[in-house]
């Protein structure tokens, strides 16, 4: 479904089973209305935003302390406005929304209608939904809450308002990939995001231009954990003689020099699935042919997305599905074509990270912790990166999220202000209420991320 803004918009969530629907309306240019029924929302199952006390940078951040100033830790839909319809996925809708008491408090809100998907397809809604629970990292999304009301599974996650990275290749002339700082800036946030994901034991599998949405403040935003899987990680140090490749005072490489290092190492290095997903430019040879795969066919797909966002296109790409397949199996080595430079880093980089081997592949055996080291990214400080200023490219105008609500704005925006003020001085007060509710029993996720709550009758039972 697509949008146009100067179309009144409707959307209509009905329950077969309840026979009762949700509907959201618009009277204005695209502004929606969520409306539904309140007695309905309250008696079914909700879950609610972290307390910011769980994890203790999380009270700093506004958009967790603008849901709790305005809910109280007992978020419904009802506290939701929908403003827009993003984009629709294979899973469900996509909708930007704000908190109807904060404006400025935005958010992306995926729907997902379980009547409507395969078996196969709920079990990538579970997935994402799990991994989802358990991220907190800058360059990933935080799930503020998920809800779920009759068939629907709505998860609140951050509003990236900047695109992604293959609409942003799209807008370079001539298709001709993005400037080498650019490509070194996204590839260096992503490597970062994988990095942590890995940690957690999360094997990707989907990673692609069109999956790196950008934030409001250009920084990455990995999104789409349907197709991940999970493993097991064992974390160790692990000290290892490093060839460290330098350049003299000319700049040209000089024979390397051999280091001693120490380093942390979590990477899932026995994960193991048989299943063939992802997107065709971006599969791994050995998850193409199908005799299992594991976690290195996410640094295959960091090797194809490096020679994508340098080139504008993939180095496989065959006229038809098939052929690029034909082409991923081949032996045929991928051929880069620029050889200068720092190009002649990316080159090698990407010649590292697209081995047919999975076991000679750079990043295999130790993760992100060798990739890092690779010259290409010389001079980058790792634990600094949040920190950098995005590069500016050509058509990334950096939008800033406002809102098409602007009555009451001034008043609304004080309120918040108020109420998180309030909130936060009398924290404890408030955080002793909410789980006292008679009505409410609550139990932490295994992270410890945030509360998932069921509202139960009177008889102890759960309501659904
Ligand atoms: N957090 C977000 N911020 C801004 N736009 C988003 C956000 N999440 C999704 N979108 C938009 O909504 C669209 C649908 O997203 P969704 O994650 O449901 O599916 P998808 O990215 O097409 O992938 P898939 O179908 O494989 O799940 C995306 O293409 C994107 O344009």
């Amino acid at each position: 479904m697509s949008m146009d803004d100067d179309t009144d918009l409707e959307f209509s969530f009905t329950s077969t089973t309840t026979d009762r629907t949700f509907t959201t309306s618009s009277s204005a240019r695209s502004s929606l209305t969520l409306s539904f029924n309140e007695s309905l929302l309250l008696s079914t199952t909700a879950l609610a935003p972290a307390p910011a006390t769980t994890l203790h940078h999380r009270k700093w951040d506004p958009h967790w302390s603008a849901i709790m100033a305005a809910t109280h830790g007992n978020l419904h839909l009802s506290h939701l406005k929908l403003v827009r319809h993003l984009g629709t996925g294979n899973l469900g809708r996509v909708f930007l929304c704000h908190l109807r008491d904060c404006n400025s408090a935005t958010f992306a809100l995926k729907v997902i209608d379980k009547d409507s998907l395969t078996p196969k397809k709920l079990s990538h809604v579970q997935m994402e939904a799990e991994i989802l629970s358990m991220l907190v990292h800058p360059y990933l999304p935080t799930l503020y809450a998920r809800l779920d009301v009759s068939h629907y599974t709505c998860l609140l996650i951050d509003y990236c308002p900047n695109g992604d990275l293959h609409a942003l290749l799209r807008k370079q002339p001539s298709n001709r990939g993005l400037p080498l700082h650019a490509v070194r800036f996204f590839a260096a946030e992503v490597l970062v995001a994988l990095e942590y994901l890995h940690a957690l034991g999360v094997v990707y599998r989907d990673l692609k231009p069109e999956n790196i949405l950008l934030r409001e403040n250009g920084h990455i935003m990995l999104s789409d954990f349907d197709l991940c899987f999970k493993a097991d990680v064992v974390p160790t140090l692990q000290t290892n003689r490093v060839l460290r490749p330098t350049r003299n005072r000319f700049g040209c490489f000089r024979s390397p020099d051999e280091e001693e290092l120490t380093e942390f190492v979590a990477e899932p290095v026995t994960a193991f699935s048989k299943s063939c997903v992802g997107t065709h430019e971006y599969l791994a040879p050995e998850l193409v042919s199908g005799n299992g795969h594991g976690n290195g066919v996410d640094w295959w797909a960091f090797g194809i997305l490096i020679y994508e966002l340098l080139y504008g296109v993939t180095p496989f790409k065959g006229g038809s599905k098939e052929s690029t397949l034909r082409n991923i199996t081949s032996n045929k080595q991928v051929r880069c074509h620029v050889a200068e430079g720092a190009a002649a880093e990316a080159r090698d980089l990407i010649e590292k990270l697209l081995v047919k081997d999975p076991r000679e592949r750079l990043g295999c055996a130790r993760g992100a912790t060798d990739i890092k080291r690779h010259p290409f990214f010389d001079g980058i400080n790792w634990p600094l990166i949040r920190n950098y200023k995005p590069p500016e490219v050509r058509g990334l105008v950096m939008k800033r999220i406002t809102s098409n609500v602007t009555h009451n704005n001034n008043n609304i925006n004080r309120r918040c202000w108020w109420k998180k003020l309030a909130v936060f001085t009398k924290k404890n007060k408030i955080i002793t209420s909410r789980i006292n509710y008679q009505n409410l029993s609550f139990r932490k996720n295994n992270n410890g991320n945030y509360y998932q709550y069921h509202y139960v009758n009177s008889k102890g039972g759960k309501c659904v």
